[in-house]
């Protein structure tokens, strides 16, 4: 498979230009060569983005754009399998999970077909100022423009959907510059955009090495708004290049989950099992550190180390797996230092720490210290730490102590505590009985400090998506 940039509906796949070859993460199989951009492509597709906007998708009405989404919705519902094995082997996800994720982007597009037709906003009520009398105001949201749209490899259909679906709903056009590490789903799903009627021009892929197509894309002056999700670094490099642009981000995350000794902890052992280890922790809610409450940890370790050591690892297409590779042999090399690090410091593995090539086995870790990598960074990695506590007092400030606060959990039956704890914690958001790691598609969804900037979930990323225009009319007779 031979795959290229897709300008204005044509793929750029010349035979002499520069590739780069996609492995299959679990068997080193190849699975596809990839076609580079380079900065004159991404330029052309810029221009073509800003074109497409000012001539079709600025005036494009609400219902067209959302039956545009809708039928790409469908056309993937259809098309499920091709997409969730895809995903399987260009990201090494378990099929289940690859499924599971194609369930979720065709509710986003549906989310957003449905919610292009709901971009409201007000009448504003000029006569509360003196002199207002007679004056009639209100306000539009209106498209912004080019979205640049930058995603990660870890959700390769779905936040790429988190970005792509609402800039369209919006009436935006679109430059996807998706994860060169998993770009085949997202070569398909520009495909699908476009046999839904999406206007070619309106939505261009550019397939290009972040480090050298990203800083043009993010400094082009035809580009009105940066939606990233990835690392820190990279994010922070954008905001810096971004200049005037809107800017979301959405970056990593280190996410506590608290047990307090009320929690019903048979069920919290099973869902932070999957909040730990789904996609080999490779997501950036997953479950980081646990702090379980003194009276519980003994009981807690032993069941949460017995049904880890129960979970399949092998081969994410194969239907009975729970547990792959990581991305490649660099990330699961820099995990496996990041334990030794833990351990030559004073930490214990209860279970796991194995390396093979991709694989890491699904890691536990007890003795931790605050200040050691696998607390302090994100470890995007199957790597869980459980840690016990005493106080409320205590877990909060425990768990406040990071530079990210993108989502947490908290476990107890005593709902005036939960509120209490929910309300304490530094984080963009707070799940009460369920884990960190638990995210629907229609709920505010972003970070506060390092975490990043901006909300994504439908709703919320239109309206980062779209500019709010004042119209005033002055109404006395004599200027009508
Ligand atoms: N908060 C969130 O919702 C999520 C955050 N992440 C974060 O993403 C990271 C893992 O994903 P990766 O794909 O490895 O992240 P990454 O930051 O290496 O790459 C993400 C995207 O940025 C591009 N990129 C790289 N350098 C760039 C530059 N200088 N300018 C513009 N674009 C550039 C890449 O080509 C890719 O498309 C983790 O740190 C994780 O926490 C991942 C998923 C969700
Ligand atoms: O959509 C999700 O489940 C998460 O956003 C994936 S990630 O952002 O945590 O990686």
């Amino acid at each position: 498979m031979r795959i290229g940039s897709i300008i204005n509906g044509k793929e750029y796949n010349e035979e002499q230009r520069e590739t780069l070859t996609v492995y299959n993460p679990y068997n080193q199989e190849k699975i596809a060569d990839i076609v580079l951009a380079n900065v004159e492509d991404l330029n052309k597709a810029i221009e073509q983005s800003f074109d497409t906007f000012h001539s079709t998708m600025k005036t494009m009405p609400a219902y067209q754009r959302a039956n545009i989404l809708l039928k790409t919705a469908n056309l993937l519902e259809d098309r499920k399998e091709s997409f969730a094995e895809t995903i399987a082997k260009e990201a090494g996800k378990p099929l289940k999970y690859s499924r599971g994720e194609v369930d979720r982007a065709v509710q986003v597009l549906r989310f957003a077909s449905e919610r292009a037709k709901h971009i409201y906003s007000e009448v504003i009520p000029l006569d509360a100022a003196v002199g207002g009398e007679n004056r009639l105001g209100f306000t539009k949201r209106i498209p912004l423009g080019v979205v640049a749209a930058i995603t990660p490899f870890n959700f390769p259909l779905n936040l790429s959907l988190h970005k792509l679906a609402p800039a369209i709903a919006a009436g935006n056009t679109v430059l996807f510059k998706p994860a060169e590490k998993t770009p085949i789903s997202a070569y398909m799903l520009v495909q699908l955009f476009h046999e839904a009627g999406l206007p070619t021009g309106a939505l261009n892929l550019i397939m290009g090495k972040g480090e050298e197509v990203g800083d043009p894309l993010v400094q082009h002056e035809k580009v009105h708004k940066v939606t990233f999700t990835g690392s820190l670094p990279v994010g922070k490099n954008i905001r810096e290049k971004a200049g005037f642009k809107k800017v979301t981000l959405e970056l990593g995350s280190n996410s506590p989950n608290i047990l307090f000794e009320d929690a019903d902890m048979e069920q919290a052992v099973e869902d932070l099992v999957k909040g730990a280890f789904a996609f080999s922790g490779q997501v950036c809610i997953s479950a980081q550190r646990i702090y379980v409450h003194h009276s519980l940890y003994d009981s807690f370790l032993k069941e949460y180390v017995s049904q880890t050591e129960a979970l399949t690892i092998g081969n994410p297409t194969n239907e009975s797996t729970d547990f792959g590779p990581m991305i490649n042999k660099d990330a699961a090399e820099r995990a496996k230092t990041w334990i030794d690090d833990a351990v030559s410091k004073g930490a214990k593995i209860a279970t796991g720490g194995k390396l093979d090539g991709t694989m890491l086995t699904p890691t536990i870790m007890t003795e931790v210290k605050n200040d050691m990598k696998i607390i302090a960074e994100e470890v995007f990695a199957p790597i869980v730490s459980i840690i016990p506590f005493e106080t409320e007092e205590e877990v909060v400030k425990l768990s406040n102590d990071s530079i990210y606060g993108l989502q947490a959990g908290v476990f107890t039956k005593d709902i005036n505590r939960a509120l209490r704890v929910a309300n304490e914690l530094e984080m963009g958001g707070v799940w009460i009985n369920e884990i960190s790691t638990y995210r629907q598609d229609n709920h505010p969804y972003g970070g506060v400090k390092q975490s990043g900037i901006g909300r994504e979930g439908v709703k919320y990323a239109i309206d980062d998506m779209t500019e709010l225009k004042f119209i005033g009319i002055n109404l006395n007779e004599k200027r009508l």
